[in-house]
């Protein structure tokens, strides 16, 4: 049976950040957000940072009431964002690191570190109804900590694999993390998703690691947006995907068959 297509949920943190830039009323994340699903995003992602530097209040608010897929609020875990997230109650609570001084998320959540913190908001907001995700590093120790935590949802940080030279020794090493990290939490039941740095060069790679359910992109599709359009950058992306988990699954099915064809042989062989 072929798995479901993997989803897109498009982050349109970034045009907040050109609103802001100015102070004025436009472009707005609402509006991006309602073009958005109208382009077949999947979902809506947005990062409100203690900073406020893009993402405001009054656009998580507004989401809340007039997005017609589902909105992923990306947090860090402190006591304000807690109590918002616990007034709003997105259908989806992502669970980030967050610096002030970074110019992006920089790592992983340590789960492992923050453990008892963790899990009291994972438990504070799926009493709220929420479905709780945590933004980790492909990391074993850190994907059977977020389990304990009681998260049913992890995204996988894809930071370090898009930032390596492509094709370099860096970039193999990243990506074979990426990958047992996938197998490892979707064996223990994890729902698998994915995100950071994702662009139209590298999303292909990323679509076809094992088991993944939704990719979560915004800088590149805001950013050729801007020459192509939303509706465009959106579709292209998600035509990127698919081919990425098609060719995934060939690779997959490939292996599967190379293994057996391997194991006819040596039955063969070892009956005469
Ligand atoms: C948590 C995460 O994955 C970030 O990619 C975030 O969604 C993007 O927000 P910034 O652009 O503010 O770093
Ligand atoms: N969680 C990742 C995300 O929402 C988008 O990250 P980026 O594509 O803006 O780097």
């Amino acid at each position: 049976m072929h798995p479901p297509r993997i989803l897109l949920g498009v982050n349109i943190d970034h045009i907040a950040t050109l609103r802001q830039a100015r102070g004025t009323r436009y472009p707005d994340p609402v509006q991006a957000a309602l073009l958005a699903e109208e382009a077949g995003a999947d979902g809506i992602t947005v990062h409100l940072r203690e900073d406020r530097r893009h993402i405001q209040p009054r656009d998580v608010r507004l989401l809340a009431e007039v997005l017609n897929t589902r909105m992923n609020l990306e947090m860090a875990v402190t006591e304000e964002m807690l109590v918002l997230a616990e007034e709003i109650r997105p259908a989806h609570v992502c669970l980030v690191p967050e610096k002030r001084e970074e110019l992006t998320t920089e790592g992983g959540l340590d789960v492992v570190g923050g453990f008892d913190h963790i899990a009291n908001a994972c438990q504070r907001l799926s009493a709220a109804g929420c479905d709780v995700s945590l933004f980790i590093d492909p990391d074993n120790a850190q994907i059977d900590a977020a389990i304990r935590a009681g998260a049913p949802t992890i995204e996988l940080h894809t930071g370090a694999y898009a930032e390596a030279k492509p094709g370099s020794t860096a970039a193999i090493a990243e990506y074979e993390r990426l990958s047992t990290a996938a197998i490892h939490a979707v064996s223990a039941g994890l729902v698998v998703n994915a995100g950071h740095g994702l662009h139209y060069h590298n999303v292909e790679a990323i679509a076809a690691l094992p088991g993944v359910n939704e990719l979560n992109i915004g800088h590149a599709i805001i950013a050729r947006a801007l020459f192509v359009g939303l509706k465009d950058a959106i579709q292209e992306m998600k035509r990127l995907i698919i081919a990425g988990q098609e060719a995934g699954l060939m690779a997959a099915l490939d292996a599967h068959e190379h293994v057996h064809e391997h194991e006819h042989k040596h039955d063969g062989c070892c009956s005469h």
